[in-house]
């Protein structure tokens, strides 16, 4: 790889001064129209790119990666999530993986806080009403939701995300636990008094709102699985903005359809950006479609650090966001 010439492709349309960057340090190929890549599209981007900047709605699968070039030496992912992406095959080929931490941590804890606030609260569904023209004036009785304020939110992956929703959660009252693969000592059990639950089934089976900050791994493909779905409580609500897989779908529209949670807000799903159509005519569920790290701010930020995963990379150095691999 020469310095200066060094092939990028860009699968998806990325912010102009991001963009722009890319033009002047690379021989850079950019989607400016956007379309997502066909797996033929890819496969070609691969056999000729040094560097490939994908996103989470690229499969990067172990039949792509068989057709990558020599050339292709680095994957700098534009996002934190890495599940679309083959390790074992990026591994096998030597090829360094990199992401986008940090940067869109306070975004989706936001996100995330905001389906907290609103499933309970029945935001969207009140909204709708009203701009249906069906609103009959204020009603001690209507549309009453559900109290957050002294409730119990048990986040599951207590990672960069699951702490900034803690912080915010305590904010608002909440009582915080928490299930993580290991203990969290430190500030998180100090300063938010956070309680840990070894046993993601008994946290489960005590909470009013669960969120979802995990990330997708061969481990936590349906986590929540139906059994662990029918240990909450018919009063409790559950939030996702990790991944879709992270949770049995039609066993969560089972329960949602039978009164058996009370309600659930999505960002995610499994097969974005297809949705199980059973969601669209239930009322107990807010959908978004995967937006938490959408802000301006935050995917310029992103962009920033693709930029430097990918000079640091040509550079002889370890990317600071280095998921996998050595340095060039
Ligand atoms: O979902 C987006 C990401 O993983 O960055």
């Amino acid at each position: 790889m020469v310095k200066g010439k060094v092939k990028v492709v860009v699968t998806r349309k990325l912010p102009d001064s991001i963009e722009t960057r890319m033009m002047e340090l690379f021989d850079v190929t950019l989607n400016l129209d956007d379309t997502p890549m066909s797996k033929a599209q890819l496969i070609e981007a691969v056999k000729h790119a040094d560097v490939l900047v994908p996103t989470v709605t690229d499969d990067i699968d172990s039949a792509v990666l068989a057709q990558a070039g020599e050339n292709l030496r680095l994957i700098a992912n534009y996002g934190t999530g890495v599940d679309h992406i083959d390790l074992s095959s990026a591994r096998q080929r030597a090829i360094t993986l990199t992401n986008t931490p940090d940067v869109l941590t306070e975004d989706t804890a936001d996100m995330t806080m905001a389906l907290i606030l609103a499933v309970p609260r029945r935001v969207v569904e009140g909204e709708r009403v009203l701009r249906e023209g069906k609103w009959k004036g204020w009603s001690p009785t209507w549309m009453l939701g559900n109290r957050i304020h002294g409730k119990r939110l048990g986040i599951v992956g207590m990672g960069r995300i699951g702490r900034a929703v803690a912080r915010r959660a305590k904010g608002f009252g909440l009582s915080v636990h928490y299930h993580n693969r290991r203990r969290v000592h430190g500030d998180i059990e100090t300063e938010l008094e956070a309680t840990y639950w070894e046993s993601l089934d008994q946290m489960l089976a005590r909470m009013d709102i669960i969120s979802v900050n995990c990330p997708h791994t061969p481990a936590t493909y349906h986590l929540l699985s139906a059994r662990r779905l029918k240990l909450l409580r018919p009063s409790a609500y559950l939030v996702n903005t990790a991944r879709g897989e992270v949770i049995d779908e039609n066993a969560l529209i089972r329960l949602l359809k039978a009164g058996d949670i009370a309600g659930a807000g999505l960002d995610v799903f499994e097969n974005e950006p297809a949705i199980n159509p059973k969601f669209l005519s239930l009322d107990n569920v807010t959908l978004l479609p995967h937006m938490g790290s959408a802000t301006v701010e935050g995917r310029i930020d992103m962009g920033e650090k693709v930029l430097i995963n990918i000079k640091t990379f040509i550079d002889g150095h370890t990317p600071p966001d280095r998921v996998i691999g050595d340095v060039f």
